[in-house]
């Protein structure tokens, strides 16, 4: 597993999204051979979303051959509601980019039967040869799409019961009422995760630090979800300063000077360290991302 620090939020979702653009160009997919990319709602990936579309905006990256399979739905809110993860999804990324509608997969959180919803949402998943990269981000007890403390490791789509800190933390999405946030919801596994070739998670925040820790520095435990990553032979996390801050300085320095001789051996540019320079300047970054 790779921890890739950045200096804040910002710098951390620049990388991740030249990574992701990466791989898609490298990938070169095409009609008969989609790339096939697991998507998360939530804040942290909105920059990622913000540079994505950015590239395509700027031509560098088409999404024409991108298939996508979000990884969670509220079950009960109408699907045009302004916090079902569909719409959050159309107005961070669909509606910007040139991805085609039939190529966009979101569990749907009104489905008649919900677990056929979520078996079909597998089947949809293996039809087109499992995920070649699931993006994710985490909640602050470590869990990972909605898979909460005490989900099983190998678990696949479901229906699932969301933890009361879950729900509290979501509140700041519906005017801060607990009683309106859905309390179920539709999830992808863990191991529907990590069944995909390639996971890389985002991490940010003094309030993710715990998390960051019990995931990387302590065992495989399923109340920190996440940790499953270390059994991912292709897996990343990309995190700020601020979420390391329970890691052992050891921690940091570890994964710090295999980035560094990783810069050494193969240059920046192949390790995506170097970013186009327009979203830089749009953005109004400093070059020091670059
Ligand atoms: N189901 C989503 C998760 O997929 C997401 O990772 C988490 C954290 O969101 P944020 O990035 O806003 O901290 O929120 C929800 O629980």
């Amino acid at each position: 597993m790779r921890l890739v620090i950045r200096d804040d939020p910002v710098a951390a979702a620049f990388y991740t999204a030249n990574y992701v653009k990466r791989r898609i160009l490298e990938f070169a997919p095409t009609a008969e051979k989609p790339f096939v990319l697991g998507l998360p709602t939530g804040s942290s990936p909105i920059n990622i979303y913000k540079y994505l579309v950015e590239f395509n905006k700027a031509g560098e990256l088409s999404f024409e051959h991108v298939v996508t399979f979000n990884m969670d739905e509220y079950v009960g809110i109408p699907r045009d509601h302004p916090e079902s993860y569909h719409t959050f999804m159309y107005n961070h990324l669909f509606k910007h980019i040139d991805i085609k509608p039939e190529n966009i997969n979101i569990l749907n959180g009104n489905a008649e039967e919900l677990d056929k919803e979520c078996l079909a949402y597998e089947d949809k998943i293996k039809s087109f040869g499992g995920i070649e990269m699931f993006l994710g981000g985490i909640g602050p007890d470590g869990h990972i799409a909605f898979n909460e403390p005490g989900s099983s490791m190998k678990s696949r789509t479901r229906v699932k019961t969301l933890a009361y800190e879950t729900v509290l933390a979501n509140a700041r999405f519906f005017g801060g009422d607990v009683n309106k946030v859905p309390k179920l919801a539709l999830t992808v596994g863990v191991g529907t995760v990590m069944s995909a070739r390639e996971v890389v998670i985002i991490i940010t925040g003094a309030h993710k630090a715990i998390a960051l820790y019990k995931c990387i520095e302590e065992g495989i435990n399923h109340m920190w979800t996440v940790s499953s990553i270390q059994m991912h032979p292709s897996a990343m996390i990309v995190c700020d300063e601020d979420s390391t801050l329970e890691l052992h300085v050891k921690t940091v320095r570890y994964f710090k000077s295999i980035e560094q001789v990783q810069e050494e051996l193969i240059g920046r540019e192949n390790i995506g360290l170097k970013g186009s320079i327009s979203s830089l300047s749009k953005m109004n970054f400093t070059n020091k991302y670059v």
